[in-house]
């Protein structure tokens, strides 16, 4: 639904965006994190038509961005990481005035907004002028606007900033219930913790250049980034502590109420193997859990400097 091609943006001399390729399948939702600066914005602005390419292609449904933005933009809804809404309007008449510049006659926009209202959790500010709304009120209303010509590719750059924890948690279910839709999301965000519910996949880029994509899973697999093991026993703490500290892959061994947590960088296969051995020692194992990496630990290991490869 998305390809990106050796993407390049050139200010001056300035390489903001230097052969970008990203490929989105139809129906995944798609997190693009990086630092600030460090190119999510310029991507997203050449996607939504908005900003030209230096060189390298950008297609949205097979529409080439340059050569058909019309086509590009009637599958598209974008929400920029600034927005501006007009405060003077009700909400309703606000959606009206996407709606309308849509094409979408009256009377199917009186039955299409009262829905989208709905859909963003804002029914009960059908009658409230924009002005009142809260930020996070605002954003899900512009979330709304972006939904009025129930566009296939909904390109997100920052929605949950500066969003207190409540808000976010609201945005973050919008955003499920448009996965649910079938909607081809890309989302942009510093804070990855927040996206990590909802992502099929990631893309990290550091200095306009893409340095790790695919599934979390597998980039977490291809980093090896150390798992952390949880492990629950029938007494024996102490004497699990000092056998454990003999095995290959386990680099750190700690224990505290709740039972011994190890760092391990083998793989599934490693764990399996590692599980069988305690419990042919005479281990009684009571759980073995593996700790959920987060896409936090993933973002760090990747933009600490070339590690990734
Ligand atoms: N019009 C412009 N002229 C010159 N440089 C620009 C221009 N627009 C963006 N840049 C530079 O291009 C780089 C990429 O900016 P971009 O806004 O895409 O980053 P970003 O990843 O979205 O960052 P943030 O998370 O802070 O929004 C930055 O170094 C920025 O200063």
């Amino acid at each position: 639904m998305i390809e990106i091609h050796n993407l390049t943006k050139i200010y001056g001399s300035f390489h903001a965006l230097d052969e970008v390729n990203i490929q989105i399948d139809k129906g995944t939702v798609f997190g693009f994190v990086g630092p600030n600066g460090a190119g999510k914005t310029t991507t997203m602005s050449i996607l939504a038509t908005l900003l030209l390419p230096t060189s390298g292609t950008a297609k949205v449904g097979g529409y080439d961005v340059v050569q058909h933005p019309h086509e590009v933009r009637k599958r598209i809804g974008y929400m920029p990481d600034f927005f501006g809404v007009y405060d003077q309007f009700k909400t309703t008449e606000y959606l009206h005035f996407y709606g309308a510049s849509y094409g979408i006659p009256r009377s199917e926009r009186n039955k299409l907004i009262p829905q989208l209202l709905e859909l963003v959790n804002l029914s009960d500010k059908i009658d409230s002028y924009v002005d009142s709304l809260s930020r996070g009120m605002k954003q899900r209303l512009c979330l709304a606007r972006c939904l009025v010509h129930d566009p296939e590719v909904l390109i997100l750059d920052e929605p949950a900033s500066g969003l207190d924890p409540r808000a976010r948690i609201e945005m973050r279910e919008i955003l499920k219930e448009l996965k649910l839709m079938g909607k081809t999301i890309i989302i942009s965000s510093h804070i990855l913790p927040e996206l990590a519910e909802m992502v099929d996949e990631i893309g990290v880029i550091e200095h306009g250049r893409m340095v790790a994509q695919g599934k979390v899973a597998d980039i977490q697999n291809r980093l090896r980034v150390k798992r952390v093991l949880h492990i629950r026993m029938l007494d024996q703490t102490e004497r699990f502590s000092t056998w454990l500290k003999d095995e290959a892959y386990v680099s750190q061994v700690y224990s505290d109420a709740t039972g011994v947590h190890i760092h391990f960088s083998g793989g599934d296969l490693e764990q399996a193997e590692l599980l069988a051995r305690m419990i042919s020692a005479g281990f009684q194992i009571v759980s073995f859990n593996e700790a959920q990496t987060n896409l936090e630990d993933v973002f760090l290991e990747i933009t600490k400097g070339g590690s990734y490869e």
